[in-house]
């Protein structure tokens, strides 16, 4: 008997997940790290209806990792972590499918910390950090652009000259294992095949969303970073690049001035000025909050059209990720007046986050994704090969 681990690690948080290895892996303990690179990071740990916790202090990844392990351990009954699985956020034009990593596989992933520097860099150290703390284990990266490198060559690029498409500026789309893991629930649940055309709506912290035919990603909305397509969080989501020459000519601001910007203080956050939390929108009374619900819901339906139309049509309509899966207001005003295409949900299914909650031609779904069970699968076949 061996455990399996899967890390996916944020710029301050760590979330993980404990398997035991079999035939499928069975989970048996999930939690977080957050807070990383502040004074007080706090770990969770959520094991057979329990809640653990514990503050770290000032801890970086690989302090994050030692703690998970020492929580955990106790619960492992002596067997050895014989797997760890990574979400790596950027696998550039290598990665088509997970991989055992390797030095030689690091280092080309670290070439790659350009392209995705606030995912990257901390995706990469607890890697490092895994490798020294279970030396036998073997450790496997599970590419979040993996899922889209079946997109064609015109939503692959930007109109930019051709050279810096060659330099790899391109759009990689992002939530991959997001992605990977509602296509397989999709071929399992919808065996007379209702689901060629689909447009899945990941709507988590970060957002995004993707149109698939025949269960490859023809299209998404996030592109060369997980900056562009939908508002999230604190992220700005898609913006006129003339806006970027205007903050940098006339308002003076540099690079790091701008990354904090875009990635920290625009998306809900920004337009609300209250929160970057879903929940506590919906809950406020105030016009601000209200407005960016209006703008969050106007998008995802801007794209919706979009996404449809890159695929021809059509048939199911999927929403996951923490707002998708849980906010029926949200899943509401998406699909309100859509019955031009085929869109139509019975409003008691949809406050009831029901499996199948549309009445119309377009089937829509409620799925709760599983990122850390697409990587723990990912783990447990490399580690029967
Ligand atoms: N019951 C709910 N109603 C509305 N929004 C919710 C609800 N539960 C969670 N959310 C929202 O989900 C978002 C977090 O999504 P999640 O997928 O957990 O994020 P992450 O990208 O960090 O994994 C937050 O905006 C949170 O407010
Ligand atoms: C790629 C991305 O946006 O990831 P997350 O939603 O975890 O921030
Ligand atoms: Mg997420």
């Amino acid at each position: 008997m061996s455990y399996i681990l899967t890390l996916n690690a944020g710029s301050s948080s760590l979330k993980y997940a404990v398997y035991r290895d079999g035939a499928a892996p069975e989970l048996r303990a999930v939690g977080q790290v957050d807070r990383i690179g502040s004074e007080a990071a706090h770990l969770v740990l959520k094991r057979e209806g329990e809640t653990e916790t514990r503050e770290l202090g000032a801890a970086d990844h690989a302090r994050a990792v030692e703690a998970i392990l020492d929580i955990c351990t106790p619960h492992m009954q002596g067997a050895p972590v014989a797997g760890v699985g990574h979400r790596i956020v950027h696998g550039g034009t290598l990665f088509d499918r997970p991989a055992v990593l390797n030095a030689d596989i690091l280092s080309a992933l670290h070439r790659l910390v350009p392209l995705a520097p606030l995912h990257q860099p901390h995706n990469l150290a607890a890697v490092r950090a895994a490798m020294s703390a279970f030396p036998d284990a073997v450790q496997v990266g599970c590419f979040d652009t993996a899922f889209h490198r079946s997109q064609p060559w015109v939503d692959d690029t930007f109109a930019l000259p051709r050279e810096y498409y060659d330099k790899g500026i391109r759009r990689y789309g992002f939530h991959g294992l997001s992605y990977d893991y509602i296509t397989g629930e999709l071929d399992r649940i919808d065996a007379e095949d209702h689901h060629r055309r689909t447009v899945v709506a990941h709507l988590g912290n970060g957002a995004s969303m993707c149109a698939i035919k025949g269960g490859k990603s023809v299209a998404s909305t996030m592109g060369f970073t997980a900056l562009d397509g939908l508002p999230m969080g604190t992220r700005c989501g898609q913006l006129d690049p003339g806006v970027l020459l205007y903050l940098i000519a006339q308002e003076g601001m540099g690079h790091h001035q701008i990354r904090d910007l875009l990635y920290h203080k625009c998306g809900l956050l920004g337009l609300s000025g209250i929160s970057n939390d879903m929940r506590e929108l919906e809950a406020s009374p105030r016009r601000e909050a209200k407005e960016a619900i209006d703008y969050y819901v106007f998008r995802i339906r801007r794209e919706l059209g979009g996404l449809a139309a890159a695929i021809g049509g059509l048939e199911t309509l999927v929403f996951c990720g923490g707002i998708g899966e849980n906010s029926a207001l949200v899943r509401a005003r998406v699909c309100e007046g859509m019955e031009w295409m085929g869109i139509a949900i019975d409003p008691e299914a949809n406050a009831a986050g029901a499996d199948v909650i549309s009445t119309g031609a377009v089937t829509v779904r409620v799925i709760r994704t599983d990122e850390e069970g697409v990587i723990a699968r990912a783990v447990s076949a490399a580690l029967a090969a």
